[in-house]
């Protein structure tokens, strides 16, 4: 971690501990998270509760629950609303049946790389979608990465769109992910994550798509034969309270959750990118079969998106689509 951020962090921490023991209460909050404990969600995680517990003198507890042992991300994310669970990591994608808007960061090949979805997710858009959930009952505190996706089947090796045709492919539970991997040729089957190890040890589906990081982390190359590499999308995770929690904490108890969550997310994305560019060798070295899919079919993939991308469009309000577009037109300006 950068000296600056540190030492920016521990100023900030420093004026927020000084006033901590004054209106902070001793509490416990369950935190759950999908992916296992030595995944790059699960070390965020630790991060974050480290912080907590440092911002607020041991008085707020984060209790992490991993491995969906609280539920699947949109079990967790009824748990919220209902206020029996307060807080979670999980994918954005999930979040659609809430808040549509979320459904913009499902967009195929939206951003280039890593660091401008951090400026994007980060920005005015990022924090418009995000402001979204909180009439629906959830507050969205920071944006984590889950990082660009790649196909992993047990059939074929996929070279071409046509190797994807006939193949059941598990997608999360969303309707973009859906839509896009039918017009791809896919039989696409939604599921939540919880249950897509089992589902493909069983080959009741042939094959997925998740980054690098969670390929590796879920140990999905016992599962899984091939592995191609499309980067077609960028999946954010989001850090999510109970807003019925949220409404009882202080506004000095709120700070903490934000600054550590914060904290966290700069520790997540640099610890994920770090773990990502080594992780493809390593699926190689534990037998997976890697092979790119040329520029030419992913010119064929985006070219065969386009209707998803208006569906997407129309979906989450045309004039976010395009505030979007635009703050992406000017960062890639500069
Ligand atoms: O379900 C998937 O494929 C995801 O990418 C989702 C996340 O990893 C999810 O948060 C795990 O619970």
């Amino acid at each position: 971690m950068k000296i600056k951020t540190l030492l920016l962090s521990c100023l900030i921490g420093a004026s927020i501990v000084s006033h901590a023991v004054a209106d902070v209460q001793t509490r416990q909050i369950r935190f759950g998270y999908g992916l296992n404990e030595n995944s790059n969600q699960g070390r965020a995680t630790k991060v974050f509760a480290d912080e907590v517990s440092r911002l607020s003198d041991g008085k707020l507890r984060i209790r992490a629950f991993g491995g969906a042992t609280l539920g699947s991300d949109i079990q967790m994310q009824q748990a919220l609303l209902g206020g029996a669970q307060e807080m979670m990591v999980g994918s954005t994608a999930t979040l659609v049946g809430i808040a549509s808007e979320m459904a913009i960061w499902d967009t195929p090949f939206l951003f280039n790389s890593a660091e401008e979805a951090d400026v994007i997710l980060d920005g005015p858009v990022g924090q418009k979608v995000m402001d979204k959930l909180e009439e629906k009952g959830l507050i969205g505190l920071v944006y984590w990465e889950n990082g660009f996706r790649n196909l992993t089947n047990s059939r074929r090796p996929v070279e071409s769109l046509e190797d994807l045709d006939g193949i059941r492919l598990r997608v999360m539970q969303n309707n973009v992910f859906l839509d896009s991997f039918r017009n791809l040729g896919a039989n696409a089957v939604p599921m939540a994550f919880s249950e897509l190890f089992t589902a493909l040890e069983t080959k009741t589906v042939d094959g997925q798509e998740n980054p690098f990081n969670t390929i590796l982390s879920s140990k999905f190359y016992e599962v899984q034969e091939y592995l191609t590499v499309t980067n077609h999308v960028y999946s954010p995770w989001i850090v999510l309270v109970s807003k019925r929690f949220w409404d009882r904490l202080s506004a000095t108890e709120r700070d903490i959750l934000l600054e550590a969550a914060k904290t966290a997310r700069d520790f997540e994305r640099e610890d994920t990118r770090k773990e990502a560019a080594m992780a493809l060798a390593e699926l190689q070295e534990k037998g997976m079969k890697v092979n790119e899919l040329s520029l030419e079919e992913v010119e064929r993939m985006r070219s065969r998106l386009v209707d998803v991308n208006q569906t997407i469009a129309q979906g989450v309000g045309q004039d976010l689509w395009d505030e979007l577009q635009a703050a992406l037109t000017e960062l890639r300006s500069n």
